[in-house]
């Protein structure tokens, strides 16, 4: 082999390599010990980049590497905690199934290789589906995501459109005053949905199930579904980072994803580094 190709860093060398401490935001220090943390991750605009749809997402070299590892140093308590579906997540990172909990907390995974907590999230009434699918065809580029107990508009591809789902969404909840539903409001997406959870209700589950149980969380979100698990944080000694932006209440903030994955790759070599005799 010659001297320039010895040299070279294989894909995985690259992944695992500490960046430069100027690089990452948000210091290492605050985060304890890793067999004393649950680690809690949003997912779209957090540890993937933002696509123009939901399934053009993909997963960069290194980080379901960094994600096992992570999984492997917290004893199991790492989790995603996202808007998907359990079923989505688990296409995302397959072959990879990690602890999660889906669809803002309409689903809940406690090991990867464990079924669903049943019975989180009703299916959501067929009728009212209907009513809001039609939503879709106001504009072409209007996308349907149907998670059965929760159905979501995105316009990312038809952002003049924003403004009359919004309007078609309230005339129909207007229409049904006592319905149980909320909307939620994400990235270029409006989401229609069971008003009996959220991610921080979900978050606050998972964390009295083992091994997530009794440990310290941080969690890492980047958009306004995400605030309501920044608030819950201290309740458990916790830390809450955002991403893109500062939000209230969080500990720090990245700039974007890559630098989250930079973080998250930093975790493990300290930790190495910190066991060291
Ligand atoms: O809670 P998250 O893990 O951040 O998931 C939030 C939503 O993410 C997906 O939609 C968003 O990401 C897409 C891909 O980048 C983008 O095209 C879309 O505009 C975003 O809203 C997902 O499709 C939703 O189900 C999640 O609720
Ligand atoms: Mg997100």
């Amino acid at each position: 082999m010659n001297q320039e190709l010895a040299e070279m860093p294989m894909e995985d060398d690259i992944a695992d390599r500490n960046e430069a401490p100027d690089s990452v935001p948000v210091p290492r220090s605050l985060i304890p010990h890793l067999s004393e943390c649950a680690v809690l991750l949003d997912i779209d605009g957090t540890l993937l980049d933002l696509m123009p749809t939901p399934r053009e997402v993909w997963v960069p070299p290194g980080l379901a590497k960094t994600l096992r590892r992570l999984l492997e140093r917290t004893g199991g308590a790492l989790a995603m905690v996202s808007g998907r579906s359990l079923n989505d997540i688990d296409l995302i990172f397959a072959p990879d199934q990690f602890p999660a909990v889906g669809g803002h907390g309409a689903e809940m995974r406690i090991r990867g290789d464990s079924e669903a907590v049943p019975g989180h999230a009703p299916p959501m009434d067929k009728e009212l589906k209907r009513r809001l699918a039609a939503i879709a065809k106001l504009s072409p580029g209007i996308l349907l995501e149907d998670k059965g107990y929760s159905l979501a508009l995105h316009y990312r591809l038809a952002p003049h459109a924003e403004k009359a789902i919004y309007e078609a969404v309230s005339l129909i909840r207007a229409d049904l005053p006592n319905a149980p539903i909320e909307v939620l409001p994400g990235k270029c997406v409006c989401e229609i949905k069971h008003a009996g959870f959220t991610k921080a209700t979900g978050v606050r589950e998972l964390m009295m199930h083992e091994p997530f149980k009794g440990r310290r969380p941080f969690f890492i979100g980047d958009d306004v579904t995400d605030e309501s698990v920044f608030a819950i944080m201290p309740d458990m000694d916790g830390l809450a980072f955002s991403v893109g932006r500062r939000a209230k209440g969080v500990a720090g903030h990245f700039d974007a994803p890559d630098d989250v994955r930079q973080f998250l790759a930093h975790l493990l070599d300290d930790e190495r580094d910190a066991t060291l005799p």
